[in-house]
This record gives structure tokens, C-alpha cells and sequence, in this order.
């Protein structure tokens, strides 16, 4: 668990042209997590039991004794920004509405030693790695042991509290120190647990969207924003500039709440050594429609919007003038 006496220091935090408010820290047994979670508030849980078990033992060597053998999903990239991209929605013989794209990073399935060879051989300049990987039913038995003592009752009880829908995965991510993923959102609820090493997350609310530029939905990087934190264009993205995020550094023991559509940017403190962190994905619940909506109904209102204009509209660069057509000097 964290200790209150600081394990960092703000040199290992990457700089960024953005102001931060603090992310709350809430103990796990005080009522305040349940009020900011129905307000699809961020709040990190300490003191929690969730991923007790996983902070107890888990670190790198014990992960290449026990993840067992099957092959692991391992991201690589050329620089330290690991940024998602839907290989679905890639130009292809299969799919022919694809987009041209050149994948900013690959994916390559190895055993968890190559893994753990690659990050004690790493040399600066090499290709950085990221491993991100479902736990499933492949892990040895000591992984599932824990997994079965995670504080389930917990994270149910709030699931449930908070009409969520089914839990979809728990993804294990093992980082390099000063491996980023870039700024995006998700359509599901996070509890995003910190077993190992330190993360930097920053998150922004659903209603900033216009100051996040996210990439087209048909495009490969749909739900990713286009601002480059490191080197913002300015001039292609000035509202950037109005965005006011959220912040907070996890270690081992805390969970961040990231509620559905917020945009979050994540980091392995700077010489901070190797980080683990393990997510629950939870589907978005039943939204009962109440006016004034809400910001993340209005995204998800925009990407419908969106996915049927360029589904009848067939050309994407013909969206832009239909909808300034029929919105400038009418709704504006
Ligand atoms: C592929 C998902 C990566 C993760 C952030 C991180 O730990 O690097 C995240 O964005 C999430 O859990 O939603
Ligand atoms: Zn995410």
C-alpha cells in the first residue's frame, strides 16, 4: 500500500503545457467513493483490498515464474508513446472502407521470459515494449489464487450500486518506466488498479471533447485524441489550450475510478523502474434519459451522429461541409 510519505518526486512526472486539479483520494470505507462514483466523478480508492493479494507478490520476477506459458500480447514502439489503434479499421483487401494508416507501434505475441529478457537487455534507443494482456484462464496457478482472493465483493458491490453493466475483461499491463498511452477515452467503466511502481494519470471530463480533437471514428486512432501533449499544434488544435485536466499519481494499492468517456493519459513515472497495473472493464450501465442530458451521453450521441453520416454520406471529407451547412447561421 502506499505509504503517506511520498515515494516520487515531480522530476519524474513528464511536463506538459496543462494546468491540473488533483484527483480526490478517498479511503475505500468512506461514503464519498459512492457519491462521486454515481456522479461519474474520478476518485482514487486507497487503503482498498481489491488487488491486496496481486500488491503482496506480484512483481516482474514473479510474473516470469508464474504468467505461465502461453504467448503474451506485447505492444513495441520505436519511442516511448504507445498510442491504441483499432487494427480493424485499417485499409485492407477485407476492408475496403478502411483508411490508410501506418501503425504508430506493433504488436508481437512472445513468451513472458523473451518479455522479461527484453527488459533486462533494454539499452536506450532500443524499441520499447509494453505488455497488455487479458488475464484469462491461461495464467499459472498461483496468479489465478490471487486473482480469486481480490476483494470481488468490493467491486461487485459498487457495480451493482452503480448499474454497471457486466464486468468485459481485467487487462494486465506490465510498462517500461516512462512508457505513455497517449490521451483517450473509453465506453466502459475502469477501475484501474495499481499493483506495482508508480503511474501518472491525467483525465479530462467527457464535456471537453471539443478541446481533445479525437480522430475521426472511422479512423484507426477513433476515441484517441490528436493533440500531441509533448509538442501541441496550436493552430490545428487552439481550443487545447482551454483544457483543464485532472491528476494524480498511483502506487501500489490505489485504484483510480476512470468513469466511461472521460479522457485519460497515462505514464510510468520517469526512472521509476518497471510498473504493473491490472484494469476492470466494465460495460456502461442502463442510461435512463433525464434532460439535460448528460456530457457523456451527448459523446455518445455525437458518435452515433458521426458513424451514420459517414455510413450514408459514403465519403468522409463530405461530413465536414454537410453538417457546417446545415448548423452555421442556423444553430450557431
Ligand atoms: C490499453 C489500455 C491502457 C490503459 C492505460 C495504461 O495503463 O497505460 C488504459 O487506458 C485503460 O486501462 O483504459
Ligand atoms: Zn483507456
Amino acid at each position: 500500500m502506499t505509504s503517506d510519505k511520498k515515494q516520487w518526486d515531480y522530476s519524474q512526472l513528464r511536463k506538459y503545457d496543462l494546468n491540473f486539479e488533483q484527483i480526490p483520494r478517498v479511503y475505500y470505507k468512506d461514503s464519498k467513493i459512492d457519491e462521486l462514483l454515481a456522479l461519474n466523478r474520478p476518485v482514487v480508492i486507497t487503503g482498498s483490498n481489491i488487488v491486496k493479494p496481486a500488491c503482496e507478490r506480484w512483481n516482474l520476477e514473479f510474473l516470469e515464474d508464474h504468467l505461465g506459458n502461453s504467448d503474451h500480447t506485447v505492444y513495441v514502439s520505436r519511442n516511448h508513446v504507445f498510442k491504441y489503434y483499432d487494427e480493424k479499421k485499417i485499409l485492407s483487401k477485407s476492408n475496403p472502407k478502411g483508411v490508410k494508416f501506418k501503425p504508430p507501434t506493433r504488436i508481437v505475441e512472445m513468451k513472458v521470459y523473451e518479455f522479461m529478457q527484453k527488459i533486462r537487455d533494454w539499452r536506450h534507443g532500443d524499441d520499447r515494449i509494453y505488455l497488455q494482456q487479458s488475464l484469462n484462464a491461461s495464467v499459472g496457478q498461483a496468479i489465478a489464487e490471487d486473482f480469486v482472493r481480490f476483494d470481488w465483493q468490493y467491486v461487485n458491490g459498487k457495480q451493482d450500486k452503480h448499474n454497471w453493466g457486466p464486468l468485459t475483461s481485467n487487462l494486465l499491463f506490465v510498462a517500461m518506466e516512462g512508457n505513455v498511452t497517449p490521451c483517450h477515452y473509453d465506453e466502459q467503466q475502469n477501475f484501474f488498479a495499481q499493483v506495482y511502481g508508480y503511474k501518472r494519470c491525467i483525465l479530462f471530463p467527457p464535456n471537453q471533447f471539443e478541446c481533445l480533437y479525437p480522430h475521426p471514428i472511422f479512423h484507426p486512432h477513433d476515441r484517441q485524441s490528436m493533440v500531441d501533449f509533448e509538442k501541441p499544434d496550436y493552430n490545428k488544435f487552439p481550443k487545447f489550450k482551454q483544457a483543464k485536466g485532472f491528476e494524480t499519481v498511483l502506487g501500489p494499492g490505489d485504484v483510480l475510478y476512470i468513469p466511461i468517456y472521460w479522457w485519460h493519459h497515462v505514464e510510468s513515472l520517469l526512472s521509476g523502474g518497471p510498473t504493473i497495473t491490472i484494469n476492470f472493464w466494465f460495460k456502461g450501465g442502463p442510461t435512463n434519459i433525464e434532460y439535460p442530458l448528460n456530457d457523456h451521453q451527448k459523446v455518445s450521441i455525437m458518435r452515433n451522429i458521426e458513424k451514420m453520416l459517414v455510413e450514408v454520406l459514403q465519403d468522409p471529407k463530405e461530413v465536414g461541409p454537410l453538417l457546417r451547412t446545415m448548423v452555421l447561421g442556423r444553430f450557431t
